[in-house]
């Protein structure tokens, strides 16, 4: 795989960027400005024109689409830069029609490359929610695992559909039930050892990851707390099996995949309890960016790094850290911050370019 980064974007009636052109270094860039000035916005509309969709949650068209602006769509330009050259990439987007085309061309699936979002607030609801963690780890597994996005798709509506069976009863339940759990015993077997698999290869990169940014030597692994490891679909489906009645009492399906939480631990411990804030965020981000090594084992291209503002609960030290730890890298870094120290510390970063982001424009950069 070609490692493409983005060269240049323009964006059109896209939340309140004003049609400014970016034109990024292949390294380090930092978006600084003031808050509300449309910092995440840049990332959200790279993000969109890699990844397809928002980091943001239940956000699509209507919210996307400047509130101001007199055209009906958005349009996203950009130019993506490899060893092979220069690559123009575009997205229109309308309310009833989404199209992307490189160079001219019409293109239905392919983006240039794949970026990774990282959040201020995701180390927090990573901690403290098995939810978060159980999408953050299916997100990520699905980025790289087009058959696993498929089979986890189509696990939820099987599941969806035993849960209505179960809530609505009748006396045909028993039966229907026996068919959907052929189907739901296969999906779960499928999900639980590739769940497990990409477990066990993260981990070879987590502890290492968190020495290489923070010079600190601690052990951190993330485990797959379920109760289907290593279970084959037959096993899994004579569980259901087993389970109908209390599942039928219950009038929902109590154990499964959709269940299955990810404990995270520091030292043996539980990262939750026993880290402090900034101790969750360094282990969190020693996670992501494990997450972004292992991507590069495996396709041998980073992913283009989109950090939002992540400098809080950390100290000044492990800013200086983390961002020593980025001029090593040689991937793609969009950077914000509203925080005028970090900035500071950021801006003296030699050979990163800076952009000053004012009222959704590109107020100058350097
Ligand atoms: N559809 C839209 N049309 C126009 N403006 C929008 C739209 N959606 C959001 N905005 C505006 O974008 C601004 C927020 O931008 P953004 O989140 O990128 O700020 P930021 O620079 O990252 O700020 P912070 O440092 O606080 O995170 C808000 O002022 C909001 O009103």
């Amino acid at each position: 795989m070609n490692c493409w980064k983005i060269k240049k974007l323009q964006a059109q009636n896209f939340r309140n960027l004003k049609n400014s052109i970016f034109d990024f270094s292949p390294g380090i860039n930092c978006i600084l400005g003031q808050n509300g000035n449309g910092k995440t916005n840049l990332l959200e509309a790279v993000f969109l024109i890699t990844n397809k969709k928002s980091f943001r949650k239940n956000t699509d068209y209507a919210q996307m689409i400047n509130i101001e602006g007199e055209s009906p769509e958005i349009i996203l330009q950009s130019v993506f830069e490899s060893e092979e050259g220069l690559l123009p990439y575009s997205l229109r987007m309308s309310d009833a029609l989404e199209e992307r085309f490189f160079n001219n061309k019409p293109e239905k699936s392919k983006t240039p490359s794949t970026s990774v979002f990282i959040n201020p607030f995701d180390s927090y609801n990573f901690h403290t929610s098995s939810t978060f963690r159980r999408q953050w780890v299916d997100s990520h597994i699905s980025l790289g695992d087009k058959e696993y996005r498929q089979v986890l798709t189509r696990f939820q509506k099987a599941m969806k559909f035993r849960n209505s069976v179960l809530g609505f009863g009748g006396k045909n339940a028993s039966m229907q039930l026996r068919a959907i759990d052929e189907q739901v015993s296969e999906y779960s077997a499928f999900i639980t050892q590739r769940r497990f698999e990409f477990l066990t290869a993260l981990n070879q990169f987590i502890t290492p990851t968190f020495k290489a940014i923070f010079s600190e030597e601690h052990t951190l692994q993330l485990d797959l707390d379920s109760l289907f490891v290593h279970w084959d679909q037959k096993r899994i489906f004579d569980f259901y099996r087993h389970q109908e009645n209390a599942d039928i009492k219950a009038e929902v399906t109590q154990v499964g995949v959709h269940r299955d939480d990810f404990i995270f631990s520091f030292d043996g411990l539980n990262a939750f309890e026993f880290c402090s804030l900034g101790q969750q965020k360094m282990a969190f981000l020693s996670l992501i960016f494990a997450y972004i090594e292992l991507f590069r084992y495996k396709f041998t291209s980073y992913p283009i790094v989109l950090i939002d503002d992540v400098s809080g609960e950390l100290d000044s030290q492990r800013w200086k850290n983390l961002i020593q730890y980025l001029e090593t890298k040689n991937f793609q870094v969009l950077i914000t911050t509203a925080n005028e120290i970090f900035g500071k510390e950021l801006e003296k970063i030699p050979a990163s370019k800076k952009f000053y982001m004012e009222h959704g424009t590109l107020k100058h950069h350097g």
